[in-house]
């Protein structure tokens, strides 16, 4: 539309009207926030004026607590309202640039009129608080916007469906209160909006995408009957972005019942977290617990045992050689399965008989109570009692024991000279203890037995503290030993199922536990089995559960984690196509429809991070790549560069990195298939030029040229990739078409592969006119 219509200056002169409201209101909100914050600073000054205090007698006392305690709850009641009321303020301020994105005129069935509806990130009323003149984009009206192109359409109310006629749909870009675009759209959201959105600079930080979700997505975001609901979608296809925005709208819907601290994020790498971390503020909410299953893992475990990182175990399986990497591929997959976990409950069932190891309970170096007593009191409990209510049971028993121990302990000689040793704090405690309980004792011989008595009872009490908690926390279990046992036990079987080194594996598995080491495999399986004896204390706290990259758990890690969070739903995302983990090769993973829990399925096959021929390239060598549909958005074919000689690649690497950033390409980064290439490719590029290079360990996420493992880059995206090295002895198994594969889908703009020697199998599989292919021999010279 063009500015100079009318129609364009009213709808300037309506953005100015609420433009204008909205600085009124955040006139008056800024007054009242200013006597909120006096009345607080007030309250803090006088605090003690307005209470009473009296404690002469015990109703006194209690009066004055009573004074104290409404005093206190008066006062944070005006911080919480200084808090609310900063928050609307900072609303305010987000709506003021850009009050609306889009809007819809809706005539609903029965009357006459159409009423234009206008939707931006968060509702706003006229003066009166009588009509909106905003939307938020969550309130039910607004999915008409997401939903339907002009003509029909309907919308669900919390109680009622609404139908009507749409007979306009618009989109504005607004800025600084200006309009700079304005479009009417047909049946999707804007191409035009979203072509602008999409030919940006990659960011390195995530960006909502509430002007521009697609139809698919939206259901997505408003799903509300599934507990389980799973997305595969293709690379690029709006998965995570869908996610946070469910986030955002679970937030506004159950706003009375529902935080951002009962919402759990598992996120694939540390660098993820903070690259979505801006998106949820950006749309007023707070953002979600977000973790990564390997820290929730090692938070359980890591004090006990070194764990290795999945990163670890990847770059252990890209290695491809070695005496036992065939075993170890054979155990990684089998332990992922639900096979073994059902191996591991028959294990936890039999040992409800027999066969849990103990530890002694000892103090000062003496055995108090046996293992074998602890043992044989757990065994003589009630066996229809669970395992873990019986480990609880024999904890009271225990501290029972503890406190016959401690009376006879404090007649012992070490304890009277210990009580020597006591600081005269504790001295000054006792004598206290003695005056509030003996005050009128005049006997000064009987005060000085009680009061010996007292030292000697708070020697042993002190001493013993550790270890009450220790038995509180039911240390004397020896999960290690117990779980060790499984193993020996199971070396000695043969049974159809179990992989053909089984018993090498077990072999393994046991010399790992006895070092304290959990290799990935097994840090799932142990930390089930320890709470399938333990207990598992579910989290019932968290009411939503998103999992993204899901194709990259195993189904045991799926159904540990669906016991941990038993009554929360959960939201699956990710791509069959990603599947990286070396479990995904055999085994099913959560997203290949097999899932057997009831749940709703979304298939996203639109891809809207990189440009039509990056899509239709990367397609072309992925089973059922057909499916993946490209959003039209124009741009160079990826580029192939063979070269035969290891010093021509990195001068040509240099090269292209250098045309990349003439072309004003902010984000480059150069995909390595392992830890060890792109540090070798670092180390070489930074006497050069600046690049950084991220690892497990980074944190967050800079503009420039970036070395990284294809399997860190999971989930981000770059203006520009290189994959460093695309040749046939780099990528050629299966999974490494899906490692190949997620690299040249994190370019939005640009792809350009090098290959020392022959190209990958994956790029012969592709058209020749979907991809430039140049032959380097020499570093002057190159040919077509
Ligand atoms: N409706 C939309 N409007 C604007 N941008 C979108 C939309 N959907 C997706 N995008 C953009 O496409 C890119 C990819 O989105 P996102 O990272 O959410 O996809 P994904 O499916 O999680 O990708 P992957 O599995 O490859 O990591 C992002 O830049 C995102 O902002």
């Amino acid at each position: 539309m063009d500015p100079n219509d009318k129609e364009w200056a009213d709808e300037q002169k309506r953005v100015h009207m609420v433009v204008n409201e909205i600085k009124n209101k955040m006139i008056k909100l800024r007054e009242r926030a200013g006597q909120i914050k006096d009345r607080v600073i007030d309250i803090r000054k006088n605090f003690w004026e307005d209470v009473t205090v009296n404690l002469d007698e015990p109703d006194d006392v209690i009066e004055t607590q009573a004074s104290i305690k409404q005093q206190a709850e008066f006062l944070s009641e005006r911080e919480r309202s200084h808090g609310q009321v900063s928050e609307q303020l900072k609303t305010l301020e987000r709506l003021e640039s850009s009050p609306y994105f889009g809007r819809i005129d809706f005539s609903e069935d029965g009357f006459d009129e159409s009423e234009p509806i206008y939707i931006g990130i968060s509702s706003l009323m006229d003066e009166n608080d009588e009509d909106f003149l905003i939307y938020d984009w969550r309130a039910p009206i607004s999915s008409l916007y997401y939903d339907y192109p002009p003509g029909r359409a309907k919308y669900e109310t919390v109680d009622d469906e609404i139908e009507g006629e749409i007979t306009l749909k618009r989109q504005y870009i607004i800025r600084d209160a200006n309009i700079k675009g304005m479009f009417d759209t047909g049946l999707t959201i804007g191409d035009h909006l979203l072509q602008a959105v999409l030919g940006n600079n990659a960011d390195t930080q995530m960006k909502s995408i509430v002007a521009t979700i697609q139809r698919e997505q939206n259901q997505i975001i408003r799903n509300e009957k599934s507990d389980l609901l799973i997305v595969q979608g293709v690379a690029g296809s709006g998965k995570t972005s869908a996610a946070l925005q469910r986030v955002a709208y679970l937030l506004y819907r159950y706003r009375e019942n529902l935080s951002s601290d009962n919402i759990i994020l598992f996120s694939p790498n540390p660098l993820f977290n903070s690259y979505v971390a801006t998106v949820l503020p950006e749309l007023g909410e707070e953002n979600m617990k977000q973790t990564t299953f390997y820290d929730y893992i090692d938070n359980e475990l890591g004090k006990r045992f070194t764990i290795e990182s999945p990163f670890e175990q990847m770059e252990f399986y890209l290695k491809g050689h070695g005496d036992t990497y065939e075993e170890r591929v054979q155990s990684i997959s089998y332990k992922a399965s639900i096979d073994f976990k059902h191996l591991i409950d028959q294990f936890v069932m039999e040992l409800a008989n027999s066969g849990i190891k103990f530890r002694n309970i000892t103090f000062r170096g003496k055995r108090l109570i046996t293992k074998e007593q602890i043992a044989s009191y757990f065994y003589s409990l009630d066996d229809s009692m669970n395992i873990p209510n019986r480990m609880e049971a024999v904890a009271k028993w225990l501290l029972r024991q503890l406190k016959e121990f401690e009376l006879q302990e404090m007649e012992k000689d070490w304890v009277i000279e210990e009580t020597e040793l006591l600081g005269k704090d504790e001295y000054l405690d006792v004598h206290q203890q003695l005056e509030e309980e003996n005050k009128f004792s005049e006997d000064t011989f009987d005060d000085y037995l009680r009061e010996e008595y007292l030292l000697r009872k708070r020697v042993v009490s002190n001493k013993l503290k550790p270890l009450k908690q220790k038995i509180k926390r039911l240390f004397f279990v020896d999960i290690k030993k117990t779980y060790t046992a499984l193993f020996r036990k199971q070396r000695l079987t043969n049974k159809n199922g179990l992989p053909s080194n089984w018993k090498s594996i077990c072999n393994h598995t046991i010399s790992n536990l006895d070092d304290k080491y959990l290799t990935w495999e097994d840090a799932t399986p142990y930390l089930y089995f320890k709470k399938s004896l333990l207990g598992f204390m579910s989290n019932r706290n968290i009411q939503h559960v998103f999992i993204d990259e899901a194709q990259d758990y195993s189904p045991f890690q799926f159904a540990f984690l669906k016991k941990m969070f038993p009554s929360s739903r959960m939201t699956l995302l990710g791509d069959i196509n990603q599947a990286i983990y070396a479990h995904a090769l055999h085994e099913e993973t959560l997203l290949s429809g097999k899932m057997k829990e009831k749940h709703e399925a979304i298939t996203l096959t639109r891809s809207y991070r990189s440009t039509m021929p990056i899509v239709e390239f990367s397609k072309s060598f992925m089973p059922n790549g057909d499916l993946i549909e490209a959003f039209n958005r124009d741009g160079d074919k990826p580029v192939l560069m063979e070269v035969d000689h290891a010093e021509i690649l990195n001068e040509k690497l240099l090269q292209q990195v250098k045309d990349y950033q003439s072309m004003g390409h902010e984000t480059i980064a150069v995909i390595c298939k392992t830890m060890q290439e792109s540090q070798v490719v670092y180390h070489w590029l930074r006497t050069r030029m600046e690049a950084k290079m991220m690892d497990a360990s980074t944190h967050t996420f800079h503009k420039g040229v970036i070395v990284i493992p294809a399997y860190l880059a999971k989930g981000i995206e770059f203006d520009t990739v290189i994959v460093y090295n695309a040749s046939k002895t780099q990528y050629n198994k299966e999974l490494e078409r899906n490692l190949f594969y997620t690299a040249c889908t994190r370019a939005m703009h640009q792809l350009c592969m090098f290959s020392l020697g022959e190209p990958s199998t994956f790029i012969e599989e592709v058209p020749r006119d979907k991809y430039a292919h140049y032959k380097v021999h020499a570093i002057q010279k190159s040919s077509r």
